[in-house]
């Protein structure tokens, strides 16, 4: 048993002191104030520390086969590294391969997935439609404990869908009870774009942001929206990064649909001066999609999420190595899209969110845990410190700083895109399954440690529970 005494508990709704106890079994037992501990347990000095539920990150790719190389994280680096920044849980991607089945794929995931030292679900892409994607959807959402299948707007000749086979999944996941996210962008406009640079001579990092205009991320989630609507199921957006699909969100909501938006600090951070740098590589690092914003967005992303109309934060962990990001040194359009992030998620966010006089930790804790608990199906195990649910916790210190770097990071990458910056509020202490496996700087995470966590789907009739979930 461990006993977490002293100190203040904060969930999504309060803040109160009592002390925590996580049974033998990896549960939380006991939220009570002074409590005497048990014989034998294990006592944890929370005096002056947050207690909070840990962070649940639901956009990452570990390993992820992408544009001709591997995402260098791997479902045991990537998820230590979540661990010490304060995360104890991932929601990965399952993409199939050309032609492979989408039941066959979240097999491969599951065994990649083996070596994961914290717990971890699978989103599954849809990447076509034809009768076997329609019966693997029943097998996974019945059998295999996924309640949510992911879409790609974008990459065209490769992950995108189009609109008629979006409809379709939308239609099928509807019947299931699961949730449909998506990556909006207008892949079309992208490749016209990109060649169109290309053409001219605009060869280099600068030219990313170009060919992926706002108008083109806010287009696809308009268009998502209105495809959700015609098939009458609720829709979540990843990596919303433009004030027009924080708009175009927050206009649905309005007209009472279930539209859910999900926010990267590192576009609450970095803006599109990242892509001017003289040094190429520098520039190439930052390469991701959508990419990073003209700074007013960063506004309408941080009133989204301050107002309750974006509803959770993730990273879209993906990490690419220097000689990966050089495969894209004459043509900007095969620099692989991706950036790190698991490690620094909540300080990024406690630091210019809360710090920064933008959010609440009890909006915090929604943000980076309880919502995503919530909305993907989790929340009677994950993003809450309640008796019963698993013992998942960070122990935050709110007052102390770090400065991020590569030098010192845990993820499996030779670059920290937050290099150098000084934070404010730190991970001291992450315990999942009731064990200390982050220890003020020590990491002892083990490997296959983690477990596969079903979901379970929705009411048949989705909005309802969605609507009760998050209001
Ligand atoms: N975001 C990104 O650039 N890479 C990962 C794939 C995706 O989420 O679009
Ligand atoms: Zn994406
Ligand atoms: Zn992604």
């Amino acid at each position: 048993m461990l006993l977490i005494k002293g100190g203040t508990v904060v969930t999504s709704e309060r803040r109160f002191r009592a002390d925590v106890l996580c049974d033998d079994g990896g549960k939380i037992a006991a939220v009570q104030a002074d409590m005497e501990a048990p014989t034998g347990s294990t006592i944890v000095d929370a005096d002056g520390l947050l207690v909070m539920p840990g962070g649940i990150d639901p956009h990452t790719h570990m390993e992820m086969p992408f544009m001709g190389t591997t995402a260098s994280d791997d479902f045991y680096t990537g998820t230590a590294a979540g661990l010490a920044g304060g995360t104890t849980s991932i929601i990965d991607f399952v993409i199939p391969e050309h032609g492979q089945s989408l039941h066959d794929a979240w097999k491969t995931w599951r065994s990649k997935a083996e070596k994961a030292s914290a717990d971890y679900g699978f989103h599954v892409a849809v990447t076509h439609w034809d009768d076997q994607v329609h019966q693997d959807m029943e097998t996974l959402v019945r059998d295999c404990g996924v309640n949510s299948f992911k879409h790609f707007m974008a990459y065209k000749n490769a992950l995108m869908v189009d609109d008629e086979t979006f409809l379709n999944s939308m239609r099928r996941a509807g019947e299931l009870g699961a949730l449909c996210t998506v990556h909006a962008e207008n892949g079309d406009a992208v490749s016209f774009l990109q060649e169109t640079l290309l053409k001219a001579g605009n060869t280099g990092p600068a030219a990313h942001p170009l060919s992926r205009p706002p108008s083109v991320e806010g287009e696809a989630a308009q268009r998502a929206i209105t495809l959700a609507t015609v098939s009458n199921t609720p829709l979540y957006i990843v990596h919303v990064s433009t004030r027009e699909a924080t708009e175009a969100i927050a206009n649905a909501r309005l007209r009472g649909l279930q539209v859910y938006g999900e926010v990267l600090p590192q576009h609450l951070v970095f803006d599109e001066s990242v892509y001017q740098s003289s040094d190429w590589l520098k520039a190439s690092r930052y390469v991701m999609s959508p990419p990073f914003r003209e700074k007013s967005h960063q506004q309408a992303l941080w009133g989204g999420l301050s107002s309750g109309q974006l509803h959770t934060t993730a990273t879209d962990h993906c990490c690419f190595c220097r000689s990966q990001k050089e495969m894209g040194l004459t043509n900007f359009t095969r620099i692989p899209n991706g950036v790190p992030g698991i490690e620094d998620r909540m300080s990024i966010l406690w630091h210019h969110g809360v710090v920064g006089g933008k959010i609440t930790p009890e909006q915090f804790v929604a943000l980076t845990s309880t919502n995503t608990a919530r909305i993907f199906n989790i929340h009677s195990r994950k993003g809450m410190i309640v008796e019963g649910a698993d013992a998942d916790i960070v122990l935050w210190d709110p007052s102390a700083s770090r400065t991020i770097s590569a030098a010192t990071h845990h993820q499996n990458v030779d670059y920290n895109i937050y290099e150098g910056m000084t934070v404010t509020g730190v991970a001291k202490k992450t315990i999942s399954q009731s064990r200390i496996l982050w220890d003020d700087g020590t990491l002892r995470a083990e490997r296959g440690q983690g477990r596969y966590v079903e979901r379970a789907p929705f009411k048949k009739k989705t909005s309802d529970s969605l609507t009760e979930a998050v209001s």
